[in-house]
This record gives C-alpha cells, sequence and structure tokens, in this order.
C-alpha cells in the first residue's frame, strides 16, 4: 500500500520527538495505521512498539480491522470479511514472529485470529485452495492452533483430498484429544477417502432412513475408465476392463448449477455460467476441468478437444498443472455450460433419499426448482436414448453404473434427456447433434408398423388429459392398445432382440401403466404380467431409480406373494430379481439389508402399485 513520503519520513528519528504531542491530544494527531507502509519501515518496527504510545494505537487499529471483518462475517458477507482480515493480517505481519520483540503484546495472537477466520470466510465461499494458503500461513504463526488446524483440513476436504484432510485432522486430535467436532470430520473423511479408493459406498441406510433427512456427502470415485477421440462425436469415456452389469463406474459431484423457477433455460444457463466462473477460482483442478470441457479451436465439439488425464478427476491423485491457465471468457463458459450441463431435478426422484428437492434447493437460491448442473467427468459421457449404464443423482452425486455386461474398450453412453420423451430430437437440439444411437434407428425402422397404436395411445392421452378421470373407455382403450402391440411385436417382420422388443413396449409404457391403475378390473395373474412387462420395458433404457424401478420390483414381489404365497418358486424368483435390481441401482445390498429395505421405504403401505384399486369406483 502506498502513502505520501512525508509520513513515511515521519518514522524516522524526528517522529520521536513528536510522540508527546501526539500523546497529549490523540485524537487530533491520529496516525493511521493505512497511512503506514510498515513492510518498507520494518527496521523501525522493534523500536516503535518499545514505545507505548505506539504499540497501543497499533493494536488498536489492527483490533479496529479485526472487528469489522467479524461484522461483515456475522453477516455473511465474505468476500468484505476477507478483505478486512487481509489488511489486518497486512498490517499486522511486519509486527509478528521474529521481528517482534520478546514480551511484545501485539505478537502473533490477533494475526493468528485474523487469519483463521479468513480460511473460514474463504471456505465459506468454496474458495479451497486461497482457504488452505490461509491455513499456512494461520500455522506459521502458531502451528498448534486447533482452529487452523481443523479449517485447513476443511479445505483439503473441499479439494476432495481427504488423505491430507485426515492427517491433518489427527494432529489437531493429538492437541485437543476430546474435540467432537474433530473427531466427527475425521471419521467423515476416513470414510470418504475409504470411498474415493475402493468405489464401496453403503446406501442401504439411506434407503432405510424414515421421513426427510439431509443427504451426505459423497466422494467422488473414478472406475476403469478412460477418456479417447471416438470417430464421430468428439471426446466419449471407455471402459479399461470388462465389467459386470450393477458395476460402479464413476461417482461425481455436480460442480457448479442454475436454477430457474420457471424452467427457463436461459435463466438457468445465466446462472450456471456465474456460478462455474466463479467457481474458476476454488482451485486448479476445477479450473483445469473447465478448461478441458472445450478445447477444440472451433465451437464445434465433435472436432475432437484436447483429452485431459483421467487424474484431473481422481480425488487426492498426483495430478499437478503443468501450465498456467486463464480463467475462460463469460461467453466461453456459456458455451460449456450449454453442451456439458445436464438437467439435474430429472434425477432427483420425489421417492428418494432424504429430501431430494430441498437438498438442490440449499444448492440454488429459495425455491427455483428447475435446475441444471455441471458434472466434470460426466461431461464426457456422449449420449445414447438407451444408454448402457445407468445414472442416480442423489444430492450433487451422481452414481453411474454398467446397465450390463460389457467388454473392456466398449464406449459407455447416458441418456442427457428423459429417456420417456417422445420428442428426442427436440429435446436434444441444445447439445446440437442428431441422435444415432440404436434405440433411435430402430425406432424410425418400426415407426409405421406401429402407427395406429400410436394415434391410439395419443388419443387416449388427450382424452385422460381433459377428463381426469378414469372410465371403462380408458379401461378398454388401454387393454386394446396394448393387445395390438403385443401382437405386432410377435409378429415383427423383422429380426429383433429382446431388448428392441422391450423399446418398443417402452413407447408405449404410459397405456401399459395406465392400465395397472384398474387394479379391481383386472386378475391378479394378468397384473403380475404387466408388472414385468412394464419392468423390462423400463429397464430396455436404463430408466434406474429408486422412484420407478424398485418401487416395481417390491409391488411385483408383494403381488406375487399374495398369488402365489411366501416361499413359492414364484416368489423366491421375484426375491432373487428385485435383488438384482438393488444391485443394478445402488450396488450390492445383502439379504439382511433387501429385508430391511422392504420393511421400510418399500413396505406394502408406501407403494403406490400395492394400493392403487380403481379409482372411479362407479366403474364396478
Ligand atoms: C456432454 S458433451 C460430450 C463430450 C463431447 N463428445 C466432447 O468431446 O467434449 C456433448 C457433446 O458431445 C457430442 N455428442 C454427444 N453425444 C452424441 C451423439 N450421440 N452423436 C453425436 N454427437 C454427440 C455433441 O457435440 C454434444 O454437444
Amino acid at each position: 500500500m502506498d502513502m505520501p513520503s512525508s509520513s513515511c519520513q515521519s518514522l524516522g528519528k524526528p517522529m520521536v520527538v513528536e510522540l508527546t504531542r501526539a500523546q497529549t491530544s490523540r485524537a487530533e494527531n491520529r496516525i493511521q495505521l493505512k497511512d503506514i507502509n510498515l513492510n518498507n519501515h520494518v527496521k523501525y518496527i522493534p523500536a516503535l512498539l518499545q514505545h507505548p504510545f505506539y504499540k497501543e494505537l497499533i493494536k488498536g487499529e489492527l483490533e479496529k480491522l479485526h472487528h469489522k471483518g467479524n461484522l461483515y462475517f456475522k453477516k455473511s458477507l465474505w468476500q468484505e470479511a476477507v478483505e478486512l482480515y487481509s489488511k489486518c493480517i497486512h498490517f499486522a505481519r511486519p509486527f509478528s514472529i521474529e521481528r517482534v520483540p520478546a514480551g511484545s503484546e501485539i505478537k502473533r495472537d490477533i494475526l493468528v485470529v485474523a487469519a483463521s477466520n479468513r480460511i473460514q470466510a474463504l471456505l465459506n465461499q468454496r474458495l479451497w485452495q486461497r482457504a488452505l494458503l490461509s491455513a499456512e500461513e494461520a500455522l506459521r504463526y502458531d502451528p498448534k492452533h486447533v482452529k487452523s488446524l481443523y479449517r485447513k483440513a476443511k479445505a483439503f476436504e473441499g479439494l476432495q483430498d481427504y488423505k491430507r484432510a485426515c492427517s491433518v485432522l489427527e494432529k489437531a486430535l493429538e492437541i485437543q484429544p476430546k474435540n467432537e467436532a474433530i473427531k466427527r470430520t475425521l471419521d467423515c473423511c476416513n470414510e470418504l477417502y475409504h470411498q474415493s479408493v475402493t468405489g464401496e459406498y453403503y446406501l442401504a441406510n439411506l434407503l432405510c432412513r424414515e421421513g426427510p433427512a439431509p443427504v451426505p456427502a459423497f466422494s467422488d470415485y473414478v472406475g476403469p475408465l478412460q477418456i479417447q477421440s471416438t470417430t464421430q462425436k468428439g471426446r466419449g469415456i471407455f471402459l479399461t476392463e470388462d465389467v459386470e452389469a450393477g458395476k460402479l463406474l464413476l461417482v461425481s459431484n455436480g460442480l457448479a448449477f442454475g436454477a430457474s423457477e420457471l424452467d427457463d433455460r436461459e435463466e438457468q444457463l445465466w446462472g450456471l455460467t456465474e456460478e462455474i466462473l466463479y467457481l474458476c477460482n476454488s482451485s486448479d483442478r476445477f479450473l483445469h476441468q473447465v478448461h478441458y470441457l472445450w478445447t477444440s479451436t472451433t465451437n464445434d465439439p465433435r472436432t475432437t478437444g484436447e483429452i485431459p488425464p483421467i487424474d484431473l478427476f481422481i480425488p487426492g491423485s498426483d495430478w499437478a498443472p503443468t501450465s498456467e491457465i486463464e480463467i475462460p471468457s463469460w461467453e466461453g463458459v456459456l458455451g460449456r455450460a450449454v453442451t456439458n450441463s445436464f438437467d439435474a431435478h430429472r434425477t432427483i426422484l420425489p421417492f428418494t433419499f432424504g429430501e431430494g428437492k430441498s437438498e438442490l434447493a440449499a444448492l440454488t437460491p429459495k425455491d427455483k426448482m428447475s435446475v441444471v448442473g455441471i458434472w466434470g467427468l460426466p461431461s464426457f459421457f456422449n449420449h445414447s436414448c438407451a444408454p448402457n449404464t445407468s445414472t442416480l443423482t442423489i444430492g450433487r452425486a451422481m452414481f453411474v453404473r454398467a446397465a450390463e455386461a460389457m467388454a473392456a474398450g466398449t464406449e459407455l453412453t447416458i441418456s442427457y434427456i428423459c429417456t420417456e420423451e417422445i420428442n428426442r430430437d427436440g429435446m436434444l437440439h441444445h447439445w446440437n447433434f442428431k441422435c444415432r444411437c440404436q434405440r433411435c434407428i430402430h425406432d424410425r425402422k418400426i415407426k409405421p408398423l406401429f402407427q395406429d397404436s400410436l394415434d391410439d395411445m395419443n388419443q387416449l392421452r388427450s382424452k385422460l388429459e381433459q377428463s381426469m378421470t378414469l372410465d371403462l373407455e380408458i379401461f378398454e382403450g388401454c387393454s386394446r392398445v396394448i393387445a395390438c402391440v403385443e401382437d405386432a411385436i410377435e409378429k415383427l417382420p423383422i429380426e429383433a432382440s429382446d431388448r428392441e422388443k422391450n423399446w418398443i413396449r417402452f413407447t408405449f409404457h404410459n397405456v401399459y401403466f395406465t392400465k395397472l391403475r384398474f387394479a379391481s378390473l383386472i386378475s391378479p395373474k394378468e397384473r403380475i404380467e404387466l408388472f414385468k412387462l412394464l419392468q423390462k420395458a423400463y429397464e430396455s433404457v436404463s430408466v434406474a431409480g429408486v422412484g420407478s424401478h424398485l418401487q416395481m420390483g417390491a409391488s411385483i414381489l408383494y403381488a406375487v406373494q399374495s398369488e402365489y404365497g411366501e416361499g413359492s418358486p414364484e416368489y423366491m424368483e421375484a426375491r432373487r430379481e428385485l435383488r438384482r435390481q438393488f444391485t443394478r441401482t445402488l450396488g450390492n445390498l445383502n439379504e439382511e439389508d433387501v429385508e430391511k429395505v422392504l420393511k421400510t421405504k418399500f413396505a406394502k403401505d408406501n407403494l403406490w402399485y400395492c394400493r392403487c384399486t380403481a379409482e372411479d369406483k362407479s366403474l364396478t
């Protein structure tokens, strides 16, 4: 900080002469610390501190800065608080450590506390790397300052460097062995470290919780994957080893989110762009992840961009920046947001863990519940309308599993849109490509064969939308469409795999679903068959998620139980099938977990499919 040269000179010897005057009328002769470039005059500091007036003056000024910083902190004005703490540290620094005469009262305490509070203000802004630097400074002044150690660990946690976070927390615990907050954070970081290394996430407890509960944090995890160029779709993600269905491929926490109350995509993207730009300051890792999202020289990501090292996405890896990267421009970030953001709200199902909605609300302002987000590594997945992975988002974390057994070298795909979407081409226009996935090609081929049934379905749909009630006409309409579809599938003039047949059923899944609602008009056996057809149809397009998929599996189990009895081969088969679905969606749950989940989250009374009877009593 520059200052007029005259006041600089006043720090020399002549100033001592003025001291008595200054002491006698302190108010008028007030010298403000900001007027003095202390760093240029450190040699005078010991002498300065010998004098009680100057010592008091400096102490008072530092306390004022610190206090003002605290006021901003209390008002959650983090940036302003950081500025004030930084000023305080800047002025206090020359009075610290070796420069300060023994016994001086200013010494390090104010410096340590200001630096420590600054860490917290930076943590609150998710500026992890700066928080870490501030922590290192605070700990240079006092290596045993427990709060600073704790906050340093939180900065490592934010950077997903859980191993280092644990070792700092262990140090803090040695100093304060009974500190509960440190113990809890250490347990949490140990668990996150375990997740990041092993890919073991225990989700059964989450499922069994009654009522809304906060969603825990999960670590990122990267399975056997690599990023490679494709021939027509830019870069993509590929398997590096053979995997079984259900294998966890990656877990990735959303980096930034943008929300809108009215599902306004522009508003979402602007919010997202702002958040990404802001977070570009949070760490080199984040900045590089954003950088790699668009490295092609043209605006078309299909011209292959630079391939990022996979280490960049692995928590606690040795990745380090090899070059300086500038924060991209607003337009550059907006472009990345357009082609790399995915809906967040559609993956948070109402029948999910904790309070999916409020968890997202915590990330975004007020009730803006339509949310898009950007995830680092998942941004490199290309799209398919029948993806070979299933995704499930819990809070910020996206879990991606293999939807089927696959060989090393397979390109992995996710769906950018709801796979139920009828107008998929229209939905995909944001991403600027025409989908040529197997399902789209198959759909185009068979569409003429099912045109009558499609028209019938559309009529039924508009009737339902208008009347909002179920009546016999709708029941009969559903039965007719299903019979036609099943008959046409049976007699298909072209070769089709089971999966392709299920894609056709999936196109009509609303009709199957509506018929199921007429529980009193269909026999239990027919109901079970309908359930099974619907489930296979869902599975064929990888509609994963606790909401529809597992609910249906549990409903089948209950329906089979009441029709065939517990212990019957049909019941055992339905139970095996349900466990298979659990594994595919949530990872391996043992029999005990399955039982626990069935008794809580999937208890019979909770399941709409089990409760539903024909809603219009006049039907019977
Ligand atoms: C989320 S990015 C996927 C990664 C991208 N391939 C890259 O190299 O950065 C989305 C972009 O990838 C391309 N893409 C994704 N799926 C595609 C597909 N099925 N066919 C053609 N292009 C696709 C489109 O250009 C789209 O805008």
